[in-house]
């Protein structure tokens, strides 16, 4: 039978991700002269995506995206992606604990691919995973459930055996999609609100015990 999975969200939940999205998001705004925005604004621009980021940020300034935009800013964003971005506190011990209790662990996020491998892999985090499904490595992405399940299944996981850690709604509406239980990230980005029935974690440490406990609630 294979190991118990869980699925983390990447952006707000593993890593606090702002500060670079914010540099890049205000270097491209500026490109375009346009003013730039504070990080707590950016926080609420995060969970759908890059196109969304930067659609959500033109938005606000009454304007539509540029064309080109989005190569633009990945182009800026992509190699300085984990220069001001580090894990949450606690996350670290957060992974090394659920991995000494036995979970095998992906990442499931709407970040491009790419970028979210070079972060992982500059903050020391890649030998405690066993795969990363990100925004654009599947056809479908959060908050449709088939990007779970196809993550699941690149990472050799099991939608029988599986739960979500996540910091937004998209993370939460996925897991009833694919009946996995999920647990909401209450120290990301997310407002509470966001968690709709999902147990909260108010921070990393919590998340070990809850995982435990939603497992025996499941039988498995
Ligand atoms: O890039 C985003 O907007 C969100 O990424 P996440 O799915 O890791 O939160
Ligand atoms: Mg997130």
């Amino acid at each position: 039978m294979t190991s118990p999975m869980i699925l983390l969200d990447l952006d707000g939940t593993l890593v606090d991700s702002v500060p670079d999205l914010a540099r890049a998001l205000n270097q491209l705004m500026a490109a375009h002269g346009q003013e730039g925005f504070a990080h707590a604004t950016v926080a609420g621009f995060v969970g759908d995506g890059v196109a969304a980021l930067i659609e959500r940020g033109f938005a606000a300034r009454g304007l539509a995206v540029p064309p080109g935009a989005v190569g633009e800013f990945l182009n800026d964003y992509a190699p300085r992606a984990a220069e001001l971005t580090r894990p949450f506190p606690g996350v670290r011990e957060m992974l090394a604990a659920l991995r000494a209790d036995g979970w095998r662990l992906a990442v499931c996020t709407n970040k491009p691919e790419a970028p979210a491998r070079a972060m992982l892999d500059t903050l020391g985090l890649m030998p405690l995973l066993d795969g990363i499904g990100g925004g654009d490595s599947f056809p479908m992405r959060k908050p449709d459930p088939g990007h779970l399940l196809a993550t699941l299944v690149m990472a050799g996981g099991d939608a029988a055996r599986a739960i979500m850690l996540g910091d937004h709604a998209n993370d939460v509406v996925a897991a009833a999609g694919a009946g996995l239980p999920a647990i909401f990230a209450g120290w990301g980005y997310g407002p509470p609100s966001m968690a709709g029935d999902a147990p909260v974690a108010p921070e990393p440490a919590a998340v070990p015990p809850l995982v435990a406990t939603l497992r025996l609630r499941a039988g498995w």
